[in-house]
């Protein structure tokens, strides 16, 4: 009988219907830069807190002031400090970007427009009422929410909690994301390689994903494949909002993951699903602590990072978790029909002489390959049972550069 094999769809969901967001921490402004605001940040002030010039020129009264007329100049009022006077008929007041409009004041006489000389200054414009003044409170007033809970924030909202006054922030702890590699035939970058072996790239890979999603990752160490020693490093998993493993997911008699998790109370909520690569997937709950189980084959490691961890980093941040955005793209080459399992081809990206986007899928899709992975700029998405596609079909796929992987 065939695998009961879940789609991809419904297994993100799954995943995601089980995470919480992390609580919240105070950081301080310069830090807040792409974290998730846990509590909205409202206004500490009034911006701008009175009727300021927008131009450098003449605090003056309409009324006084068409073509022609010549006004007294009877003080300055840079920004930062006020005209403590009124704006008296037929006078003026010199005044400079940002500086409070002075009482008796309506209007600004921008500065070309006029001609100064021994404290009067000639209308060469005539001057609308409202002209060139911002309004107290244009931008925003104090006690207002300038940022909701939820948004992630952007270069650009950080200056907005800095010019509302807002030193300290309350964003979601970064998710604390536990990876831990399994395997006896692993080893770590530079360490001796035991005979038949392999150099472990998944830890470092999804851990790369893992900072690059707005998490930290904490890199275990390999552990090989023996149910206790699985079972001794899974027994820190409490430490981490999430506990990525990879490798032993599989049927292989050393897929060891479930068995060896099993004495530590793990229960599974499934594995297996409709998906190339990333086949043997499991998820499930160590005690209170998520488990996300990639495969070991390297591509499927961290297809299955974007697929699921990253939306999962996502729903952990306080973000809504959601499947990466896609594009739609021109296939160079025809595909054929797909089976059952929802296929992530990796593929390179050009634009044609039409400027059309145009994706070259790897003519090998093995999920050991790195290399073809690495250049690779997209995941051509093709649903379970997709009819065959002619060269020149539109396709819809993930840009990898966008999620940083
Ligand atoms: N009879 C079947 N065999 C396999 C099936 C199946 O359904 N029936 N599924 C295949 C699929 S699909 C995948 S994907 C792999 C996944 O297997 P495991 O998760 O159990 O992974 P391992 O067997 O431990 O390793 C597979 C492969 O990846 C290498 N590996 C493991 N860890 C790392 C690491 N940290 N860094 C780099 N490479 C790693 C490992 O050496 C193996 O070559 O199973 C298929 N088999
Ligand atoms: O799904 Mo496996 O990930 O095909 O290699």
């Amino acid at each position: 009988m065939a695998d009961d094999l879940l789609p991809v769809d419904e297994a993100r969901a799954r995943i995601l219907a089980e995470l919480t967001p992390t609580a919240a921490e105070t950081v301080a402004l310069a830090e807040g830069a792409g974290r998730v605001l846990a509590r909205g940040v409202t206004a500490r002030l009034t911006q701008p807190p009175a009727d300021v010039s927008a131009m450098d020129g003449y605090a003056v009264r309409a009324m006084d002031s068409a073509e022609g007329a010549t006004l007294a100049v009877v003080g300055t009022a840079p920004a930062g400090r006020p005209f403590g006077g009124t704006v008296g008929p037929g006078e003026a007041v010199r005044i400079f970007t940002g500086g409070f409009v002075p009482d008796g004041a309506d209007a600004v006489l921008l500065q070309e427009d006029a001609t100064a000389s021994d404290g009067t200054v000639r209308v060469n414009e005539t001057v609308k009422a409202g002209r060139h003044i911002r309004r107290r409170g244009l931008d925003f007033a104090e006690g207002a929410e300038v940022l909701p809970a939820g948004r992630k924030l952007t270069a650009r909202d950080i200056g907005l909690a800095a010019a509302s006054n807002n030193p300290w922030l309350a964003v979601h702890r970064r998710p604390r994301i536990g990876i831990l590699a399994t395997g006896d035939e692993i080893a770590l970058p530079g360490d001796p390689i035991p005979p038949g072996g392999i150099v472990s790239s998944n830890a470092h890979a999804l851990a790369a994903l893992v900072r690059a999603s707005g998490g930290d990752a904490v890199v275990l160490p390999i552990a090989p494949d023996d149910t206790h020693a699985i079972a001794e490093v899974a027994a820190t998993a409490h430490a981490f909002d999430l506990l990525v493993t990879t490798g032993g997911a599989s049927v292989g008699e050393h897929d060891l993951i479930q068995k060896a998790l099993g004495g530590e109370g793990f229960a599974l909520g499934f594995w297996k699903i409709a998906m190339r690569p990333g086949k043997p997937l499991i998820w499930g709950r160590l005690g209170r602590t998520p488990v996300l189980g990639l495969p070991g084959n390297p591509v499927s490691a961290l297809v299955c990072g974007v697929v699921f961890l990253i939306p999962a980093i996502a729903t952990l941040s306080g973000l809504p978790g959601a499947a990466a955005p896609t594009r739609r793209v021109v296939t160079a080459v025809a595909l054929p029909e797909n089976d059952r399992r929802a296929d992530h081809l990796r593929a390179t990206l050009s634009v044609d002489g039409d400027g059309r986007m145009m994706a070259t899928p790897a003519q090998v899709q093995d999920s050991s390959m790195l290399a073809t992975l690495a250049r690779a700029d997209a995941l051509v998405l093709r649903a379970p049972f997709a009819p065959a596609l002619p060269a020149g079909a539109e396709v819809e796929a993930v840009m990898l550069a966008e999620l940083g992987v």
